[in-house]
């Protein structure tokens, strides 16, 4: 099967590593990219930016820094990314993210899958679909919302199995009983479904 997959989540997984480790979040690694249609293997994407938790400067979430990223590099706030998105027939943007973008942060501030569903804003077509290694685990806001604000946008999404273990152990360094805390969410029975 030569779906990119598999190569993009090792990437997000590198990316997730250089997020400093943090009791009170999860350390995710996020690409934004443009597929060619109809391009299963990926040969034809073009990277659009990249982002890490952390990465930018405050309580900054992958997804936040990934658009943050590729806004700064076109002198708009990152609430304008979907102003300068690429808007391409024939191409589509996808996203590739260690973890389910959150649907609520315990901070309060704009979660990622809402941010991701305000790149349709204005009929531009923004992202059209998200890859993720796992589900959100319960440890902050319990039972994650972010898939289904993902449907309810139109944005399609898709559990990539495979990297669980590997994501969580990443996502989770800087817990208390971090090796527990992965267990449990192995366990929890809901990594490795595709339906939310
Ligand atoms: N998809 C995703 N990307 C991230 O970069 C990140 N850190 C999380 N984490 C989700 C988790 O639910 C929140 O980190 C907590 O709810 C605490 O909220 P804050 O991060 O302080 O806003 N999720
Ligand atoms: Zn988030």
């Amino acid at each position: 099967n030569q779906t990119p997959h598999s190569s993009y989540l090792r990437k997000c997984i590198s990316l997730a590593e250089q997020s400093p480790p943090r009791p009170t979040n999860f350390r995710v690694g996020a690409i934004l990219l443009s597929r060619k249609d109809e391009d299963p293997t990926g040969l034809e994407d073009r990277i659009l930016s990249t982002g890490y938790t952390m990465e930018l400067a405050g309580n900054t979430h992958a997804e936040q820094c990934c658009f943050s990223n590729f806004a700064a590099v076109h002198n708009v706030p990152e609430d304008e990314v979907a102003a300068v998105l690429p808007n391409e027939p024939g191409r589509k943007l996808i996203m590739y993210v260690t973890m389910e973008p959150c649907g609520k942060r315990l901070s309060g501030n704009a979660p990622c899958a809402q941010r991701i569903a305000r790149t349709r804003e204005g009929g531009r077509r923004g992202v059209h679909k998200v890859f993720f290694g796992v589900k959100e685990p319960e440890t902050f806001v319990g039972e994650s919302e972010g898939c289904r604000m993902l449907s309810a946008a139109g944005i399609e999404w898709e559990h990539i199995a495979g990297f669980e273990k590997e994501i969580l152990t990443v996502a989770m360094a800087g817990h208390e009983n971090s090796e527990a805390e992965v267990n449990a969410a192995l366990g929890q029975g809901r990594q490795g479904t595709n339906v939310d």
